[in-house]
């Protein structure tokens, strides 16, 4: 894993949003797998301020979110597809009609999911998946002890999870339980990965992720198997280590 440790938030997200760009200017038409959360929003507004000076074009990119929450519609204002509507798509030059995020309130969320592990099989991986972390290692939505050789499928939400995402809802109670997320294979299919870590109450969890041992209790340590992973941590998440020496 390539590790590379910056001073602030301010400059995760330069860093990030130089990575993403660079890639969609050698590559227009990227397929780029989208995090949401807010570790990306940083990444997401330098993305724009890159469009709006003319250095970086969405018309022929592609994406895949990894995530949403079972039971909350596109329209839903806590559903992740209004999340990217609002932090990132609107603000580009990106066709709507390419740009893919699982549909929580599918009749079947089964079926759902079937539906977009095809999706993703036939635009091919991403060629760039953007990540964040949870506190308890969980990436996209899935929670310790996944399979790491799941596909899409329904997870039920941790409750330290639901706890930590409660800030985007009006109470806990309005949380759902029940999300749908790429599985960890999907996820490890993308050619390059990009993980982004901020502040203290990552800390322990790169600790975790970066002492190599790969377990499914730990999911994002399923990342120690990719050969193309960078890792951007900022000085708080990265502080246990460096105290460490
Ligand atoms: N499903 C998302 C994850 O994709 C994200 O990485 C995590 C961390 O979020 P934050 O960046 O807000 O800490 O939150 C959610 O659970």
């Amino acid at each position: 894993m390539n590790v590379l440790v910056v001073d602030n938030y301010e400059q995760l997200s330069e860093r990030a949003c130089s990575i993403i760009s660079r890639h969609i200017q050698s590559n227009p038409t990227s397929v780029l797998g989208l995090a949401t959360g807010s570790t990306p929003l940083g990444t997401y507004k330098e993305l724009i301020n890159e469009y709006e000076q003319g250095r970086v074009d969405f018309q022929k990119v592609r994406t895949l979110n990894l995530d949403e929450y079972a039971g909350l519609g596109p329209d839903h204002p806590q559903s992740y597809r209004v999340f990217m509507q609002d932090h990132l798509f609107k603000y580009v030059n990106i066709d709507q009609a390419n740009t893919y995020i699982p549909d929580g309130k599918a009749n079947h969320l089964e079926n759902e999911c079937v539906r977009y592990e095809q999706i993703i099989e036939n635009m091919g991986p991403p060629d760039l998946q953007l990540l964040g972390i949870g506190e308890n290692g969980h990436i996209g939505f899935n929670e310790p002890g996944s399979s790491f050789s799941s596909e899409t499928h329904i997870v039920e939400l941790a409750s330290s999870t639901r706890e930590a995402n409660a800030r985007f809802f009006s109470s806990i109670e309005k949380v759902p339980n029940y999300a749908i997320t790429m599985g960890i294979r999907s996820i490890l299919k993308s050619k390059k990965i990009v993980l982004l870590a901020s502040g203290e109450r990552k800390a322990a969890a790169i600790e975790r992720l970066l002492s190599g041992d790969v377990n499914e209790e730990f999911p994002a340590s399923a990342l120690n198997h990719h050969d193309d992973v960078t890792l951007i941590v900022d000085r708080e998440a990265y502080k246990q280590i460096e105290t460490k020496g």
